[in-house]
C-alpha cells in the first residue's frame, strides 16, 4: 500500500489498483495467445523456463499497459470507461505508473533473455516498444487506422512464445500473427461502435468518430470475411489438422454471421443503431471466445 497524490486530489492506492494498471482482463488473452505459440512449438523447453517466457510475457503485456495508461491519463480522465482507473481517479500518480511500467518492461526482457533467448527477449521489446510508442502515442491519436496497424503489437505474443521455445521463427508463427492481427479490428470496432461517445468526448479519432457507424458495420464485416481463410490457413498449409481446421471454419463462419448482424443492424438514416447496438456488443463478446477457442484448438491439435 502507499499514498499517491495528484494534482486533483490525494487518493490511497491499493494493492488492486498496481494489479489493474496491468489491464489484467484484457492481457490475458494475450497472454494465452503467448503462452499456446509456446506450447505448439515442435522444440521441448523446461517447464520452468516456460512458466518463466510466459510470465515474461504477461509482465511486459501488463507494463506496456500501465505506460499506455500514464500516457493516456488525460483522455482516460474524460471517457466514462476509464474514468475510475487509478491515475485519472487520483489513488496512483502518473509517475509512478510510469517507472512501475519501465522497471517492469525491463524486468520482463532480461529476464526473458536469461531464461529463454536474445530472439524472444527482442521480440518482447520491439512488442512493447509498438504498444507504447507506435500504437499509444503515435498512431492512437492520429489516425482512424490507428488499431489496424497499432494492432500489430497485440499480434506479436504467438511469435514471443514460439521463439522463446526454439529460438527461431517459423511459418506457424507467423499466421497465428496474422490471425490476430486480422482479428483486431473486428473486436476492437464492434466495441467502438457502442463506445464511439466516449472516444468523440476524448477527441480520439477512432474509425466511427471519423467515418460514421455505416462505414464502421462495413469494415467490421470485411474483417471478417478476410479473417476466415487467414484463420484457416494453418490448416491449409498442413501445420494443423483437421480438428483445428474444422473449428476455424465453424469459428469463423459464426464470427462472419455476427459481423453480418452488426452489419445490418437497424439503423436512423445516418446510420445510428435503433437497437442500442446490441448486435455490436455481441459481436465484440464473440471475438474474445472466438480467438481462446481457436488458439486453445491449435494447441489441442498438436496433441492428438
Ligand atoms: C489495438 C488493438 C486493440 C484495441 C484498441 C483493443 C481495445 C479493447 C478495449 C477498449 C477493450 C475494453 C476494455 C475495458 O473495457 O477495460 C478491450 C477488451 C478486450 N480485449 Fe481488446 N483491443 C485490442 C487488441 C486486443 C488483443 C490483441 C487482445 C488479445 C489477444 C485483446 C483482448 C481483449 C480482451 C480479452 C478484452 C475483454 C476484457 C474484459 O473482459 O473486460 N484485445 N479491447
Ligand atoms: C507482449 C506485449 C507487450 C503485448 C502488448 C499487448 C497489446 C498491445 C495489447 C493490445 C490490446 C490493448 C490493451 C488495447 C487497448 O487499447 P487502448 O490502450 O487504446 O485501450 P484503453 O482505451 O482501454 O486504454
Amino acid at each position: 500500500m502507499s499514498d499517491s497524490t495528484l494534482s486533483g486530489g490525494l487518493g490511497v492506492s491499493t494493492a488492486a489498483d498496481w494489479f489493474s494498471l496491468l489491464k489484467p482482463r484484457v492481457m490475458s488473452l494475450v497472454v494465452f495467445t503467448g503462452a499456446i505459440g509456446l506450447i505448439v512449438a515442435p522444440t521441448h523447453i523446461n517447464p520452468v523456463l516456460a512458466f518463466t517466457a510466459i510470465l515474461c510475457i504477461a509482465l511486459a503485456a501488463g507494463a506496456s499497459g500501465a505506460i499506455n495508461m500514464w500516457y493516456d491519463a488525460d483522455i482516460d480522465a474524460v471517457m466514462h470507461r476509464t474514468a475510475s482507473r487509478p491515475i485519472p481517479a487520483g489513488r496512483i500518480t502518473a509517475n509512478d505508473a510510469l517507472g512501475y511500467g519501465i522497471v517492469l518492461s525491463a524486468i520482463s526482457v532480461l529476464l526473458m533473455a536469461m531464461a529463454t533467448n536474445l530472439l524472444a527477449a527482442a521480440l518482447l521489446a520491439l512488442s512493447i516498444f509498438y504498444y507504447v510508442f507506435i500504437y499509444t502515442m503515435w498512431l492512437k491519436r492520429s489516425t482512424p487506422q490507428n488499431i489496424v496497424i497499432g494492432g500489430a503489437a497485440g499480434a506479436f505474443p504467438p511469435v514471443i512464445g514460439w521463439a522463446a521455445a526454439t529460438g527461431h521463427v517459423s511459418l506457424l508463427p507467423v499466421l497465428l500473427f496474422t490471425i490476430v492481427f486480422f482479428w483486431t479490428p473486428p473486436h476492437f470496432w464492434s466495441l467502438s461502435l457502442f463506445a464511439s461517445g466516449d472516444y468523440e468526448r476524448a477527441g480520439v479519432p477512432m474509425l466511427p468518430v471519423i467515418k460514421g457507424p455505416r462505414h464502421t458495420r462495413l469494415n467490421v464485416m470485411v474483417y471478417s470475411v478476410l479473417l476466415l481463410p487467414i484463420a484457416l490457413s494453418p490448416y491449409l498449409f498442413g501445420l494443423c489438422g483437421l480438428f483445428y481446421g474444422a473449428t476455424a471454419l465453424v469459428l469463423s463462419v459464426v464470427f462472419c454471421y455476427y459481423c453480418w448482424r452488426v452489419l445490418t443492424d437497424q439503423q436512423d438514416p445516418q446510420g445510428h443503431s435503433l437497437t442500442n447496438n446490441a448486435p455490436a456488443r455481441a459481436a465484440f463478446k464473440y471475438s474474445i471466445l472466438y480467438l481462446f477457442i481457436l488458439f486453445g484448438a491449435c494447441a489441442v491439435d498438436r496433441f492428438i
